[in-house]
């Protein structure tokens, strides 16, 4: 077998995974101690000095943990007793084994990116839920909902275009093509507001994104959207029972979220999908993805908004909850470090779930490094290899670039990019749609 291309790491000083571990970490860390800080009375207000001295605690275990990455320490065992922490520590094992005569520990600047940057934001969840009482914490709920706040224009916007789409089952099948277009790509263009791209500094979308589509399509590098419409269109015609299943792998809440959830319901209005799962995080992680809180404080918020469609909009989507067509998971493998060609063995009853799915969309980059194991593939490898057997059901990668890797491209692409763009890889400026499955 084909020698497998190495990991994403720090080791090479200035590439954006070193940048990411020296620079951006720490300032996630640090504005997650300012957060704590800042709600210091809150916490007294609630559960007296016992409420201070958990925040005065939390606040010391992600001092240490920045010490430690700032300064390279060996990675250390998880010691809270939460549900995943021995395979967290098994995993950390795993990666000492690795490791050759003479490498030293497991370490920030050493080890692969995708497993250090995963860890930090484990090791964050661990420093919350050891000071009790305030051990369900979110440190990013803030700029999550900030996030949501500062979008409300464009999901105003948003909202106003989907009810005036409905019935979408009356629409005819190029303006339904047409729709189902647009809202893939504003689904693709929401996940430019990354949070911990922007290291936790505001990213919302204030710019209606529907008027800007037509000019951001020379930004789209593989673009695989025809197969999805031809995939539905086909489950649509055979499944028996007709059941169209799609899932969603989210990313992250705020403007994002609510282009997923705009295009979800489009889905099931249109008769596209009989059912949609979502799948988000069982622990707040990068920032800003979506935990459930969060997806139930959106369709909450969206549904209690003052505009008369964003509310029809969020009272719809409350309903499409209560009566099934929408479903929640939330399973813990989404928040490990492991790639997804190992699912099958890590997680097998994840697994058999996707494979329920006719279609599974992964949303963003993270899901992107995890589908393609963070590992630095030439640009022009084909995607299906570069998923190493992860197959679960036809699936499609709906990116925005944040990260230097990429696969799937035509010979030279990469080339001319550099030569346009020298950044083009981790702006989240480009994007991507990329199909893996028959159809
Ligand atoms: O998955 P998302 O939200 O699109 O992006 C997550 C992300 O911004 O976090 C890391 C930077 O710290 C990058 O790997 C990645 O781009
Ligand atoms: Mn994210």
């Amino acid at each position: 077998m084909a020698e497998l291309p190495a990991f994403l790491s720090a080791q090479e000083v200035g590439s954006f995974a070193y940048l990411t571990i020296k620079d951006r970490t720490p300032q996630i860390l640090t504005k997650a101690i300012d957060t704590l800080h800042r709600h210091k009375s809150e916490f007294f207000e609630k559960h007296g000095e016992e409420g201070v001295e958990a925040e005065k605690k939390a606040i010391s275990l992600l001092s240490k943990l920045r010490n430690e990455l700032q300064t390279d320490k060996p990675i250390i065992p998880l010691v809270d007793k939460h549900i995943d922490t021995d395979i967290w520590n098994q995993y950390l094992e795993y990666q000492r084994s690795l490791l050759s005569e003479g490498d030293g520990e497991p370490r920030w600047f050493f080890s692969p990116w995708l497993f250090v940057e995963c860890y930090m934001y484990r090791r964050i969840h661990e420093a919350v839920i050891q000071s009790p009482p305030i051990h369900d914490f979110d440190v990013f709920k803030e700029s999550k909902d900030k996030n949501f706040f500062e979008s409300q224009e464009s999901i105003n916007a948003l909202c106003t275009h989907l009810q005036q789409l409905k019935p979408a089952r009356d629409l005819s099948e190029s303006q339904l093509k047409d729709e189902f277009f647009k809202l893939l790509q504003i689904s693709l263009w929401g996940n430019k507001c990354d949070l911990s791209l922007s290291g936790g500094e505001s990213s919302s979308q204030k710019t209606s994104v529907i008027d800007s589509l037509e000019g951001l399509k020379p930004f789209i590098l593989i673009n695989d959207t025809e197969s999805l419409w031809t995939l539905l269109s086909k489950c649509k015609k055979t499944a028996k029972p007709p059941v169209v299943r799609v899932d969603i792998v989210l990313d992250n809440s705020g403007f994002e979220l609510v282009t997923d959830l705009v295009f979800a319901d489009f889905l099931l209005s249109s008769e596209l999908a009989t059912e949609i799962h979502f799948h988000g995080k069982t622990i707040p992680w990068f920032v800003s993805d979506v935990t459930v809180r969060d997806f139930n404080w959106t369709v909450e918020h969206v549904k209690s908004s003052d505009q008369e469609a964003t509310s029809a909009c969020g009272a719809a989507w409350e309903n499409y909850v209560k009566m099934g067509g929408w479903i929640y998971h939330d399973h813990i493998f989404w928040t490990l470090p492991h790639p997804y060609c190992a699912m099958a063995q890590v997680a097998p009853d994840l697994y058999a779930e996707l494979q329920k799915a006719c279609l599974v969309l992964f949303k963003g980059d993270l899901n992107y490094r995890k589908l393609v194991s963070d590992r630095k593939w030439e640009f022009t490898v084909p995607f299906h290899q570069a998923l190493s057997g992860f197959h679960p059901a036809p699936l499609c990668s709906i990116r925005t670039l944040k990260a230097e890797l990429q696969v799937g491209l035509q010979p030279g692409q990469a080339e001319q990019l550099s030569a346009s763009d020298p950044h083009w890889l981790t702006t989240g400026k480009y994007g991507v749609f990329q199909f893996d499955g028959p159809l």
